[in-house]
């Protein structure tokens, strides 16, 4: 099965377009390469959590952003380094203003900076009529961050190499809750650790099928993130409970809205926590036309 190619047929300039948020299901760390990047194994789940961006087009040529996140200054910010980015690669002279409705916690490891840099570009060769390709688009996408394949992708996917070497893959479509512990995660930190596993042995999809669901991040993250350690243990008295990514987040999977309901409400009053759907197919794609590659 190959991923889903997008395009925008009519002009759709100051439509609100969806960031969604993802999940690690699983992920392990088999190696390292000489740049000192990791060798992964994990399972990219989407959730219908979204941040939403909006983009109006300028006569000049400029990428302003309106919504600046604080302690992010705006030329960091991933989605002006993503346009900017297009219009380097293109030589194109467009100019666009930005602006995100962010409702995705930062540094949580559920992918928001990288999802909102994936809509950005995905959008912006769309309503620039640039037309890159996807493989393209997500090339450009892996200079600003190993996680933004999969979002311009769009798909659940199983990702090998340092999260860029998809495979599409179709999971149940379960519900899941998502605690947000009070704290940030600095992904290079755990990277860094000297504690961290580096050396896991790989495995196959069907492995994964079968119930292995190890995140080999664990361990380094409950040591050195007292939160992320109490709300492993919250969220465990009800089903079982994982990390995703390099935390914050952590939840836990239900095969019903009811049963995943029945915790949220039992949670929120303690914790700040998140109801959240798996999908397949981002919702993102979900408002474009589509064909395969
Ligand atoms: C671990 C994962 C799993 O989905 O998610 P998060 O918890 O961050 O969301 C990702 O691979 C994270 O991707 P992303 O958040 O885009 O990380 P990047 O900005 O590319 O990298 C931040 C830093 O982490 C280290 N890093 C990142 C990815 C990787 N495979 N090996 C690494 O060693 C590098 O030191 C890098 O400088
Ligand atoms: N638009 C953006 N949204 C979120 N984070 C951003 C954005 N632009 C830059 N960043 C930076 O990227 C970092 C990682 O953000 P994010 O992707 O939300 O977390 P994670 O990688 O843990 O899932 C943030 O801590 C922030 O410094």
């Amino acid at each position: 099965m190959g991923f889903v190619v997008t395009r925008i047929q009519e002009n759709r300039w100051g439509e609100r377009w969806p960031a969604p948020a993802k999940l690690n299901l699983m992920l392990r760390i088999t190696g390292r390469r000489p740049d000192g990047y990791h060798l992964l194994q994990t399972v990219f789940q989407l959730i219908d959590l979204c941040d939403w961006l909006t983009f109006h087009p300028l006569d000049e040529d400029v990428v302003e952003l309106v919504t600046e996140i604080p302690g992010v200054a705006a030329q960091d910010d991933l989605t002006v380094r993503a346009a900017l980015l297009l219009k380097h690669h293109t030589g194109c002279k467009f100019g666009v203003r930005i602006q995100v409705d962010k409702l995705l916690p930062m540094g949580g490891g559920l992918g928001g900076g990288s999802s909102d840099a994936a809509t950005t570009l995905v959008v912006l060769n769309a309503l620039w009529g640039l037309n890159l390709s996807t493989e393209t688009l997500m090339c450009l996408g892996l200079r600003l961050g190993a996680d933004v394949p999969v979002f311009v992708a769009g798909h659940s996917a199983w990702g090998e190499g340092v999260g860029d070497v998809l495979t599409p893959m179709t999971l149940p479509e379960s519900w899941f809750v998502v605690i947000k512990p009070d704290c940030h995660v600095n992904t290079k930190e755990i990277f860094l650790a000297d504690r961290l596993t580096r050396d896991s042995k790989s495995i196959r999809m069907s492995d994964f099928i079968a119930g292995d669901s190890v995140n080999d991040c664990l361990t380094v993250v409950r040591e050195l993130y007292l939160p992320v350690a109490n709300a492993l243990d919250a969220l465990s008295g009800y089903a079982e409970s994982q990390l995703t990514g390099t935390g914050a987040c952590v939840f836990a999977r239900f095969e019903s809205r009811f049963s995943a309901e029945k915790v949220y409400s039992a949670l929120k009053g303690d914790w700040s926590v998140y109801l959240a759907k798996g999908v397949n197919k981002s919702p993102l794609h979900e408002m474009f036309g589509h064909g395969s590659v």
